[in-house]
């Protein structure tokens, strides 16, 4: 299938596309043939750095940032005047067997916070210059309870990919952050995390928002059986996302993959974020080459399936709130390693010398 297919162009601008796929299938054959990074722009970037003021390599993975963002993008310099941050919500089947530290209800409640512009991610958005989009994802229909087998139809699922694709490629920003909102969505992770790279239900099972004690350990056995009811016959990442995903999971993954078409790098956020995006990566290996990780989320889990992705994070700040926020406070990061690389004057520029000491005259 060819991708062109899935690129629409509105009547009122050319530079505006909508992707939408009919079937996981559909989605699938999006991930086999995504965009890389661009040879030129990454060129451009390596040239740039050795030039300006500062002893070499002495800003750190502000340099490295920087020339991924120009490779990503397809842009030197890369430009970061729009940073958008996406959550999405979702409610969740399991949340009835008690794996949460606070009540389904409090999905929607936290919706109508952010719509208001009273929670933290919406602070932070103000504070490091980003806009704040919030998708509420049929609230009031959680997913079946994975325990008891899928959590999510075809349907559903390709529904939910299609929320997070319109996000990002209807008008696309300079960079992405993905963040999202649902109770009972660390037992979804875990769940994740467990049937894609195995090993035992406890090491993927975390807090959450403060489970402990034999909760805890009744959360391990939900994610334990919910592994069990669904991965008898080796299902790829995206039917792991259908089976143990949710709502917001699969929007998450329907964004990250629109932002790779469009050419938009992205910031995932934590735990939940973060095994969503892991699906992606278990379907097609390199889907998430133009995704960093934001922060070492506190959530135990967080930091095995970081490192199992191959990536490091970019924040370690013990925050384990999602909505976006640890993404968010990483795109001041990224901002901020843009505006060096752009705006830092030349050795030549400044009349500052170039060269250590000992290889002066
Ligand atoms: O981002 C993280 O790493 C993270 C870690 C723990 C909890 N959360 C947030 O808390 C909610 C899920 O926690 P729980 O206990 O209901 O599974 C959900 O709304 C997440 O945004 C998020
Ligand atoms: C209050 C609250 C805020 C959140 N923000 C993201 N997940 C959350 C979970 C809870 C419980």
């Amino acid at each position: 299938m060819d991708r062109a297919e899935h690129f629409h162009s509105p009547a009122e601008g050319a530079s505006k596309m909508s992707v939408t796929v009919r079937s996981l299938a559909e989605f699938r054959a999006l991930l086999s043939d995504l965009p890389g990074p661009d040879a030129e722009a990454a060129a451009a970037a390596a040239a740039r750095e050795p030039q300006l003021t500062k002893p070499p390599g002495s800003l750190g993975r502000l340099e490295d940032l920087a020339a991924w963002l120009a490779a990503w993008q397809g842009r030197h310099p890369a430009r970061l005047d729009s940073v958008r941050a996406c959550v999405f919500a979702g409610n969740h089947g399991v949340a009835a067997l008690g794996v949460s530290a606070f009540p389904a209800s409090v999905t929607a409640q936290m919706v109508a916070n952010f719509k208001a512009g009273g929670a933290a991610v919406n602070q932070l958005c103000r504070a490091v210059g980003a806009e704040l989009t919030v998708t509420a994802l049929d609230l009031d229909r959680p997913t079946a309870d994975f325990t008891k087998g899928p959590a999510m139809t075809e349907d559903e699922v390709v529904a939910a990919l299609n929320a997070g694709l319109e996000q990002v490629t209807t008008a696309p920003p300079d960079a992405l952050c993905v963040g999202e909102m649902g109770i009972a969505n660390t037992t979804s992770a875990a769940a994740i995390a467990l049937a894609l790279f195995g090993g035992s239900p406890m090491e993927w099972t975390g807090p959450g928002t403060g489970v402990k004690g034999e909760a805890l350990s009744h959360k391990a056995r939900v994610v334990a059986d919910g592994v069990t009811a669904n991965t008898a016959d080796a299902p790829d990442g995206l039917e792991v996302l259908r089976r143990l995903g949710g709502r917001e999971l699969a929007a998450i993954a329907g964004a990250v993959a629109g932002a790779r078409l469009a050419r938009v790098p992205v910031v995932l956020d934590g735990y939940i974020t973060t095994a969503a995006a892991a699906c992606l990566e278990a379907a097609r290996p390199g889907s998430l080459d133009h995704c960093v990780v934001a922060h070492a989320s506190a959530e135990p889990g967080h930091g095995r399936l970081v490192e199992k992705l191959g990536k490091r994070a970019i924040l370690d700040l013990g925050m384990r709130l999602g909505e976006g926020s640890g993404a968010v406070l990483a795109a001041g990061v990224l901002k901020a390693a843009a505006a060096c690389h752009a705006g830092m004057a030349t050795f030549a520029e400044a009349g500052v010398a170039d060269k250590p000491a000992a290889e002066e005259a």
